[in-house]
C-alpha cells in the first residue's frame, strides 16, 4: 500500500521493491507498473540490496504484523531479528539517503535501525505517531464538522498503547480546541476527549480485528513523510527519531513534532506540554526504555 501511494505521488522516478519473498516483490512490481501510464513517469521493479546504493529514500516495511489481540510490542523479538538481517545489508551499500522505518514496534525498530546502520541520527526516521495524529485530526474534524486539515493537534510518544494526546495546545485554525467545541455545542470536554483518545489509540486493533491489517492510512502517512523529505518542505510531523534532552529524555526514539526536510530530521520541536502531558510522556518513554533494555543491538 505504501508503494502504491508513493508511485502516485509523482515524487520519484524509480521505485524498487525488495522482499524476502521474491515472487511477491515481482508480482507487486508488475501490478503497480500496470498503473504507471496513469501516473507521472516512474520505473517500478523488484530488486536486490545493491539497488539501495543510490537510493534517496529507503522505506522499511518488512516484518511480522499484529494478529488480532497482539500489541505492537509483542512483535519486538521477531522484527528485531528481521532488522538484524536487513539493516546490515543496507549499511554495506553506503547509501546516503534517508532511512524511514514503518515496521512495528516502530519506535523500537527506529532505534534498532539507527544502532545497526551507523547512519547519523538525522537520517533515521520512524513513521512515529504521524498516523495516530491523522486519526485524531480525522475524528475531531468529523465531530466538529470541519475539514480535518484545519484541526491542529498531536498524538505523541510511543506509536502504541502508551501514546498520549496533546490537548493543551490543540486548536482549530487558531481557536483553542475547547472553545471551538463549545461553539459547536459540545461541553463535556474531559469525557469526550478521553473517548476520542481511546478511539485513536485502539483504531489499529479494531481494523486488524475486522480486516486483518491496516493499509491505507499508513500508506498516506508514508507518502506525506516522503513528500516533506523529497521536497525539503521543513513541515512539522510527529515522526520518531532519536530523542536527546527533550523534557529530560535521552537515548530513545519516539514520535515528537519534528521539522522534516531533505536532511531528514531538522529539529525536534517543543510544542509545550502541560504537567499532566509531561508525566504521560515520561511514562510512555519508560515503557519503550524497558523494551530497549532487553535487546542486544551490538
Ligand atoms: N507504523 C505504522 O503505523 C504501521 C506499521 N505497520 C507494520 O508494518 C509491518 C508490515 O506489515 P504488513 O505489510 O501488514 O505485513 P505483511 O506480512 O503483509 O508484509 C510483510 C512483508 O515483509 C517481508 N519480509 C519478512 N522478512 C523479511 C526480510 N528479512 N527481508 C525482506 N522482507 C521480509 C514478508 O515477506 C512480507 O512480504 C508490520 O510490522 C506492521 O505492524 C503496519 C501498519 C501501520
Ligand atoms: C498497525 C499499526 O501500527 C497501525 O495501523 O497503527
Amino acid at each position: 500500500a505504501s508503494a502504491f501511494s508513493l508511485m502516485q505521488s509523482g515524487l520519484f522516478s524509480e521505485l524498487v521493491l525488495i522482499d524476502a519473498n521474491r515472487d511477491k516483490a515481482e508480482g507487486e512490481a508488475m501490478d503497480l507498473s500496470h498503473g504507471a501510464p496513469f501516473a507521472r513517469p516512474i520505473e517500478i521493479s523488484a530488486g536486490a540490496y545493491d539497488d539501495i546504493a543510490d537510493c534517496g529514500l529507503i522505506v522499511v516495511t518488512a516484518g511480522a504484523n499484529q494478529k488480532p489481540g497482539e500489541t505492537r510490542l509483542d512483535l519486538v523479538n521477531k522484527n528485531v531479528g528481521i532488522f538484524k538481517q536487513i539493516i546490515p545489508e543496507i549499511k554495506k551499500r553506503q547509501c546516503e539517503g534517508i532511512l524511514l522505518v514503518v515496521s512495528n514496534p516502530v519506535d523500537i525498530l527506529t532505534y534498532t535501525a539507527l544502532k545497526l546502520s551507523g547512519f547519523p541520527p538525522s537520517r533515521v526516521i520512524g513513521s512515529g505517531t504521524v498516523l495516530d495524529t491523522a486519526r485524531l485530526k480525522y475524528l475531531l474534524g468529523q465531530r466538529l464538522g470541519v475539514d480535518s486539515r484545519s484541526v491542529h493537534a498531536y498524538i505523541i510518544g510511543e506509536h502504541g498503547d502508551s501514546e498520549l494526546a496533546v490537548w493543551s495546545s490543540a486548536n482549530v485554525s487558531g481557536v483553542e480546541l475547547y472553545r471551538f467545541c463549545e461553539l459547536c455545542g459540545h461541553f463535556e470536554h474531559e469525557q469526550n476527549m478521553q473517548k476520542l483518545y481511546e478511539d485513536v489509540r485502539d483504531s489499529a486493533y479494531e481494523i486488524i480485528q475486522k480486516k486483518g491489517a491496516t493499509y491505507y492510512g499508513i500508506a498516506m502517512a508514508v507518502r506525506r513523510i516522503a513528500e516533506c523529505i523529497m521536497r525539503d518542505e521543513r513541515s512539522i510531523l510527529p515522526v520518531s527519531s532519536l530523542i536527546e534532552g527533550y523534557y529530560g529524555l535521552n537515548g530513545i526514539c519516539m514520535g515528537i513534532p519534528t521539522i522534516v526536510g531533505s536532511e531528514g530530521v531538522e529539529k525536534v520541536v517543543d510544542v509545550g506540554l502541560s504537567g499532566d502531558e509531561q508525566l504521560k510522556l515520561l511514562k510512555s518513554a519508560e515503557s519503550l526504555k524497558k523494551v530497549l533494555d532487553t535487546l542486544d543491538l551490538s
